[in-house]
């Protein structure tokens, strides 16, 4: 059988890193192009790639993935920055081309993609949902991909169930002190040296709490759904937002 030929995009990032050795270690893919800020995206062309894992800044996912469309190559997306505006983007180009398949995964790890599960499931049962995520200091963003998915997804739930508006007596606060808010839901980043990718949900009810955490140690904790990702996208023309729609979740 044939090997998948992938690229990487980001290659010498933190993530994209991994994902180099990731891929070269699979035995059902083939490293065809590991391209960084300023190499030639005609490469992706030149050396028959089906899939690129986009994993750069999200001032370069756009320009990155307009191309990758263009040219029906297939993308697995881990960057983050992605707004209303830049989904109906993509699904313009993806419309053009209707072969293609793009996979943005704001988590590549399954304990992450369980925790948002957990959250969304849990969130109509208590009265109260915030969620904070915590980061190494070099990330660009804030809040976290995740966390933003996260607390949508919290959102979408307590609106389905008819959830009343969460209770917050503040009056004064300083900016920022309530955290940011994503559809109703309080989400703080902490940034702080020593850690990689952390987040907690927690829920509060009349006389109880219950508290949702997950924590990425490594960039190896990504892999697994990095190379599902790019063996599933190639069949799976159109926009996917989230690895669930790979996994067979219950
Ligand atoms: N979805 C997930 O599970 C997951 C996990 C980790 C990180 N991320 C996201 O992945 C992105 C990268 O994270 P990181 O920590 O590796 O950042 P990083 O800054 O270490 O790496 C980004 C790399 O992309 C390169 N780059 C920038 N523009 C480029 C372009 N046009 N073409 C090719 N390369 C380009 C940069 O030079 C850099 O080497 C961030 O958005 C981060 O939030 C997602
Ligand atoms: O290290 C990062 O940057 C991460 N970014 C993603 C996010 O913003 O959710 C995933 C976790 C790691």
């Amino acid at each position: 059988m044939s090997k998948l030929r992938v690229a990487v995009l980001g290659a010498k990032g933190r993530i994209g890193a991994e994902a180099v050795r990731a891929v070269e270690s699979a035995e059902d893919m083939e490293l065809v192009a590991a391209l960084g800020r300023g190499d030639r995206l005609e490469t992706l062309v030149d050396t028959g790639a089906q899939v690129a894992v986009e994993l750069t800044t999200p001032a370069s996912v756009m320009g990155n993935l307009d191309f990758c469309v263009r040219h029906g190559i297939h993308a697995v997306v881990g960057t983050t920055g992605w707004t209303d505006e830049r989904l109906a983007q993509l699904r313009g180009w993806l419309a053009q081309s209707p072969e293609t398949g793009v996979l943005i995964a704001p988590n590549f790890s399954i304990g992450a993609v369980l925790t948002m599960k957990f959250a969304e499931a849990a969130a109509p049962y208590f009265e109260s949902v915030e969620v904070i995520e915590l980061h190494h200091p070099n990330k660009v963003d804030a809040p976290s991909g995740t966390a933003t998915r996260t607390a949508q997804l919290i959102a979408a739930a307590r609106q389905k169930a008819g959830s009343p508006p969460q209770p917050d007596a503040t009056v004064t606060a300083l900016d920022g002190a309530r955290g940011a808010d994503v559809d109703g839901v309080p989400v703080h980043a902490v940034r702080l040296r020593g850690l990689l990718a952390h987040q907690e949900v927690l829920l509060g009810g009349e006389g109880e709490t219950l508290t949702i955490r997950h924590d990425s140690l490594h960039h190896s904790s990504f892999m697994p759904g990095v190379l599902l990702g790019a063996r599933r996208v190639v069949t799976t023309p159109g926009l996917t937002f989230g690895l669930e729609h790979f996994l067979d979740l219950k």
